[in-house]
């Protein structure tokens, strides 16, 4: 089932996808944002901010941020991009799915769309079409499909970034395994390029890397929950691990002083080598995220068979 509604609390126009298997999803057309997604129980499996802002041009602190056309500070534009804080519309009338879509009868899903007008073509001058459809499965999974459409008359260059906030337990119990012996860029250190030791990633302090060359599987284990989210990606090469415990969060003022514990962005990205499009080209990619009981996780990275068992 797929309903248009009005916020209550902010006024904004959102979109509820429900899955017959009780699973929900809730999708802002400000910045084209993931605001919740349920499980068949209704736990939220999403972090949003008690504090976040729904009001331009703030982007919403939680959910799923859309960064595009630039991922952080890889550009001249502001951090993050514009894609964000910007009004999509519902796409009446989307391209036909990516082979990859795996969209059926009973999964719903909503189609939008970018478009840059005046205030965008000002900051980057290029006309482009961005796309994002997102679906609900039938094990209430979450997919977005991100197309990239060039409908200039000159090549453009960006990076891009799914920048999913997963609402964790407490942090300290959290891991993620997926990333180890990868080479990162540390935020923290100027971008310095690092090497990930061998073991899964836990949490004792801020940590904001971009890990490169990512496997297509990443699974983030919050073991006081008991649950795994399992991130599964294409076109997406880099994946980056992000919470900014206890003095930055103090210092944001859309982010409560404690929040810092119950959110791990994890976000499947673009970023190492920004994507160039010529006229007429088109770009996709797809994150797909599902929950499933830490039980069935037997500790090595095995995604296959949790998805599909
Ligand atoms: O506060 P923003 O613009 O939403 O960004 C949040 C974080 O997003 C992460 O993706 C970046 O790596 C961090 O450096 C940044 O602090």
């Amino acid at each position: 089932m797929v309903e248009f509604v009005k916020d209550g609390a902010t006024g904004m126009e959102k979109v509820l996808l429900r899955e017959p298997g009780g699973a929900t999803a809730q999708i802002h057309l400000y910045g084209g944002h993931v605001t919740s997604w349920k499980n068949e129980k209704g736990e939220e499996m999403l972090f949003l901010s008690s504090k976040a802002i729904f009001r331009p041009p703030k982007a919403i602190r939680g959910g799923i941020p859309v960064c595009f056309p630039q991922f952080g500070g890889f550009g001249a534009l502001e951090q993050h991009g514009f894609a964000r804080n910007r009004m999509w519309t519902v796409d009446p009338n989307p391209p036909p799915p990516p082979p990859f879509a795996g969209t059926g009868p009973n999964k719903p899903y909503i189609d939008l769309v970018l478009k840059p007008a005046d205030d965008e073509l000002k900051i980057w001058p290029h006309n482009f079409e961005l796309y994002q459809r997102v679906m609900l499965g039938f094990h209430g999974e979450l997919t977005s499909i991100i197309r990239v459409r060039n409908t200039d008359n000159k090549p453009f260059t960006f990076t891009f970034a799914l920048h999913t906030y997963l609402s964790v337990s407490d942090i300290s119990e959290v891991r993620i395994e997926g990333l180890e012996t990868l080479d990162f860029l540390d935020n923290l250190r100027d971008k310095e390029r690092l090497t990930e030791q061998g073991d899964a990633i836990t949490f004792d302090s801020e940590v904001d890397r971009i890990y490169m060359g990512t496997p297509t599987k990443i699974a983030v284990i919050d073991h006081e929950k008991k649950r795994t989210f399992v991130l599964k990606k294409e076109g997406l090469p880099d994946a980056v691990v992000w919470n900014p415990w206890e003095k930055k969060a103090k210092a944001m003022a859309d982010f409560g002083d404690d929040e810092y514990k119950h959110m791990l962005c994890l976000e499947a990205a673009a970023v190492e080598k920004p994507i160039t499009l010529k006229p007429g080209e088109e770009w996709k990619a797809r994150q797909e995220i599902s929950a499933v009981p830490s039980s069935y996780f037997s500790g090595q990275l095995d995604p296959c068979k949790v998805l599909n068992g």
